[in-house]
């Protein structure tokens, strides 16, 4: 049995200049009139990853309705399978593939070595699980993923005690010697290159000796809804997890972490291309399944898309935004939302004037260095971006046809689609790279061509 279904992507980080063949050109979807569609979206990749993890740390069984079933979650399946989880589809009512059924391992085995694919939820939460695990687990992945930053998730569990080898570079490949335990206790970490070293120290401190007293100190504290999702989703299970006053610091007391029945929200990140194409072409695109309230950063896409000109509108569960007759530009600082940041990009290149979107330097360090990606590719296709130390100054300019890398990256891929509506002739290369996290994205961006269903 293959690992994963899915492959593993191309990673290209310096743009097309070795020949390609006509199949790894996606011919980006011209709109040809405004849209007008409903589009229903799978799993969020961070709830489903999230939750896998949880119910492998659980004491008793666990059931993941609607989970995503993509390149990242399902490798974090095969991670939590190899440490001794047992998981099975079973049927569900989900449109995007089957439920999941968890049943925690009576101990966590290591002696297994774990593909992270290029899935920061795999790299950086799994490592504190690999070390309540019994023997030694090794860390690796693509390429690109050797380049991600890992030195902290390595030195706050050496700094707990925990036995690691690596080649000095303090990134993958990497080896977690597990004993079984971990002491926990207080522990000051620099979490400013991502979010994901405090979210994967939270989600297994409960099952510490000590549980955790964890500080940050850094220059910054990117994508911190993530860290909410994070606290949300222990507390769900019974776990008490209180934050500092200043937000910065979290402890989480030792103790059981329930299991459950979770129903995993459509993924609002991934919407973002969707809602983008009404804003580009003056249409009108639903999702439904929106959830009332949620720790997911995408919601923040009905404050976001308002100021690109877009109006918003609630009807119960469905999201509908609705495009202006010109597309605006904007200034805005999005540290919460590094993962929105290249659709934002595309939309404010494809505006009416300049925008200058920050507080995204760590997005370097995302699946490709994301600002240096956006701005090679808009140019590309005669664009005017910027980089900025910690963001990017877009000047829009009429932009034409080629070939838009993907850099290995979802939301590359997804951005050059959403230029692609606009712009004559974007050939996307390497579309297959979105399943990461949305295998479906090709047919349903078609499929919303076509009003979608
Ligand atoms: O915890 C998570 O599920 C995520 C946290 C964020 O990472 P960073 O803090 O590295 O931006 C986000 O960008 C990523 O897509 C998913
Ligand atoms: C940064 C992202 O992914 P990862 O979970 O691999 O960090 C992303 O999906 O935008």
């Amino acid at each position: 049995m293959p690992v994963s279904r899915y492959s593993k992507p191309e990673f290209n980080p310096y743009g097309d200049d070795a020949p390609q063949t006509a199949e790894e050109h996606w011919p980006a979807p011209r709109a040809s009139a405004p849209i007008d569609a409903v589009v229903s979206l799978p799993g969020s990749k961070s709830l489903t990853n999230r939750e896998l993890v949880l119910s492998a740390l659980a004491d008793s069984p666990s059931l993941l309705r609607a989970p995503l079933h993509s390149r990242d979650s399902d490798l974090m399946v095969e991670a939590l399978r190899s440490l001794g989880t047992t998981i099975t589809r079973v049927d569900g009512s989900g449109r995007f593939g089957p439920d999941l059924a968890i049943t925690p391992a009576e101990e966590l085995l290591g002696s297994t070595t774990i593909d992270c694919g290029l899935a920061g939820t795999v790299m950086r939460f799994l490592p504190p699980v690999a070390a309540l695990a019994l023997g030694p687990t090794t860390f690796d992945g693509d390429e690109g993923a050797r380049r991600r930053p890992m030195a902290t998730t390595i030195t706050s569990l050496r700094a707990l005690g925990v036995d690691i080898g690596d080649d000095g570079r303090a990134a993958l490949p990497f080896t977690v010697h597990g004993t079984g335990r971990v002491a926990g206790g207080a522990l000051t970490i620099d979490a400013s290159a991502s979010s994901q070293f405090v979210s994967g120290l939270l989600l297994a401190a409960a099952r510490f000796d000590d549980g955790l007293e964890l500080q940050h100190s850094g220059s910054r504290l990117p994508s911190q809804p993530h860290i909410e999702m994070t606290i949300a989703a222990l507390r769900a299970r019974g776990v008490e997890v209180s934050v500092g006053a200043a937000g910065d610091s979290w402890t989480v007391r030792p103790g059981r972490i329930a299991g459950a029945e979770v129903a995993i929200e459509p993924d609002l990140s991934n919407a973002a291309p969707f809602l983008a194409a009404a804003v580009v072409t003056g249409g009108r695109v639903t999702i439904t399944g929106w959830p009332d309230a949620t720790t997911q950063v995408g919601a923040d896409l009905a404050e976001i898309l308002p100021l690109f000109g877009a109006t918003v509108e609630r009807d119960g569960d469905r999201l509908t935004v609705t495009g202006g007759d010109t597309v605006r530009g904007v200034t805005l600082d999005l540290s919460t939302g590094g993962e929105l940041a290249p659709t934002v990009v595309a939309l404010a290149a494809l505006a009416d004037g300049p925008s200058e979107i920050t507080g995204i330097g760590h997005i370097r360090h995302h699946e490709t260095d994301r600002l240096a990606a956006l701005a090679t590719e808009i140019n590309r296709l005669g664009g005017d971006v910027t980089e900025l130390p910690d963001g990017l100054a877009i000047t829009p300019r009429p932009l034409h046809g080629g070939v838009w890398s993907s850099y290995a990256d979802h939301r590359m891929a997804t951005a050059g689609a959403v230029i692609g509506l606009a712009t004559d002739g974007v050939l996307v290369h390497d579309i297959g790279t979105t399943s990461k996290t949305l295998p479906e994205f090709p047919e349903l961006w078609r499929s919303m061509l076509t009003g979608g269903a």
